[in-house]
């Protein structure tokens, strides 16, 4: 079968590495339900003893779900394979639904992954979501005037990305479209459900999906060329900023970044803008890059003369010894109680070791900043303090026992760097920066991507 087929001549999974076994998200669409039987036909004869798991997400959402789920369960039972069903409890937004349901779907297959001890995840994008995708933010760029200089999201979905910087989503299916998936399944004689919310004119993508319906094959084939063209853009942009950020971006102290003034002619400036942006969203802790424009302004004017100003809840300050990122005093969180796992601020990852003892977490602030050795150095030791100052404290009974990682002896607390526009969702084309942060804040490495040869696909 797969040997024959003009459009899976190329079997799709035989550049991934199954070594961590394998969690498969069937909704029992078509194509999750091919991704199923194509992936047990392709381990069969290439990797036996991968732990392969079936899991569908019933979102509670309609009233078919839980019969749609119960028939992958079915055709599971019949081919062998373990499947689990979880259901999405708790509350249900009545705005971004769609968005909501993603995000709670990731979580509850990341969960599944991991209680299986299984370190990766398989959808069934295709290459018709793809092309989705694409002509989505090719609609929402030109809504906003970006047209021309936005390749970054017309890239489209990347062969695979990290969720939460702890397990690899990848899409094998990205290059094959629906129609020869559905030709698989028929001749399987396995039948698929039809999401009624696909055809649904009240949300985006159908409406989109409705469109190209009515669009030449070649269009569509012109679409994906130019997400493969953007891909290959993205990659090379984000190689070079890399390049930049190890080249030209230190930390003098938790939560401060210098870079070179050189960086401002380092003679790549799409790049260096690139490495900004990317620099300022982690040093704010936000999951998106400040805008294209604003930031080149920005660039600008660092290259005008010395500044101070503030974007992407960083304090950008231009002077004689270097140009130093921290986050910005305002709208950090209020004291609460250290729990189990939190993140902080969208910058660090607070990990409470033992609960016998109530402590509070919350900013270390100015006055207990002042206190702090800072060393002597090149850096000035206000930004140092300052910077200082917007980081996570233990607190126990009014009283500042330290900063984790900082002088705080003991390990009840930590509190790790975190690469925020990255955090959540690492797409494999940002592979490179992504790398590059880590390294300068000390967050952990990036777990190895999932493919033979670790080549971003
Ligand atoms: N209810 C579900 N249970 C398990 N997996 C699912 C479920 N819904 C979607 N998936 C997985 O996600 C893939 C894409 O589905 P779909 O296109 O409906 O989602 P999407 O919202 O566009 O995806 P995303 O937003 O994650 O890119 C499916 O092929 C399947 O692998």
């Amino acid at each position: 079968m797969l040997d024959t087929e003009p459009d899976l001549s190329t079997n799709p999974f035989s550049r991934i590495d199954f070594t961590s076994g394998a969690v498969a998200a069937v909704s029992g669409g078509s194509d999750s339900t091919a991704l199923l039987l194509l992936l047990k036909h392709h381990l069969e004869r290439r990797a036996p003893a991968t732990r392969l798991l079936a899991v569908t997400i019933d979102h509670g959402l309609r009233s078919g779900s839980a019969a749609e789920a119960q028939t992958v369960a079915k055709l599971c039972a019949r081919i062998g394979i373990s499947h689990r069903i979880l259901t999405w409890s708790g509350p249900k937004p009545s705005t971004g639904l769609p968005a909501a349901a993603r995000e709670a779907r990731y979580r509850l297959l990341a969960e599944a992954a991991q209680a299986e001890g299984i370190g990766m995840i398989l959808t069934g994008h295709t290459a018709d979501d793809q092309a989705e995708t694409v002509l989505m933010r090719h609609a929402r760029d030109a809504g906003q005037g970006h047209a021309g200089m936005a390749g970054r999201g017309l890239a489209g979905m990347a062969p695979a990305t990290l969720y939460d910087w702890r397990i690899w989503i990848v899409r094998p299916l990205l290059g094959v479209r629906r129609a020869v998936l559905r030709d698989v399944l028929r001749r399987q004689n396995v039948g698929w459900a039809d999401d009624p919310t696909n055809v649904d004119a009240a949300f985006e993508r159908p409406r989109v999906r409705a469109a190209l319906a009515g669009e030449s094959v070649e269009h569509v084939k012109g679409m994906l060329m130019l997400a493969g063209q953007a891909a290959l853009e993205r990659r090379q942009l984000g190689a070079s900023a890399a390049d930049l950020i190890d080249g030209f971006a230190s930390q003098p102290a938790i939560g401060l970044i210098r870079l070179d003034p050189c960086l401002l002619s380092s003679g790549d400036e799409q790049a260096a803008v690139y490495a900004l942006r990317i620099l300022l969203a982690t040093t704010g802790g936000i999951a998106f890059l400040p805008d294209q424009a604003r930031s080149e302004a920005l660039f600008g004017r660092l290259r005008a003369g010395f500044l101070c100003a503030t974007l992407s809840r960083t304090v950008v300050d231009s002077r004689r010894s270097g140009i130093f990122l921290r986050r910005e005093a305002r709208g950090l969180p209020a004291a609460a109680a250290a729990t189990g796992s939190t993140l902080w601020d969208g910058r660090r990852h607070i990990t409470l070791n033992d609960s016998s003892s109530a402590l509070l977490i919350a900013p270390l602030g100015a006055a207990a900043a002042k206190r702090l050795a800072t060393g002597e150095g090149k850096t000035p030791s206000s930004l140092m303090r300052a910077a200082l100052a917007a980081e996570p404290a233990v607190w126990q009974a009014g009283e500042c026992l330290g900063l984790p990682g900082y002088g705080l002896k003991s390990a009840t607390v930590e509190a790790r760097p975190v690469v925020a526009p990255f955090g959540r969702f690492l797409p494999s084309f940002d592979l490179a920066p992504a790398r590059a942060v880590a390294g300068l804040i000390g967050a952990a490495p990036v777990p190895p991507l999932p493919f033979s040869g670790h080549s971003a696909g």
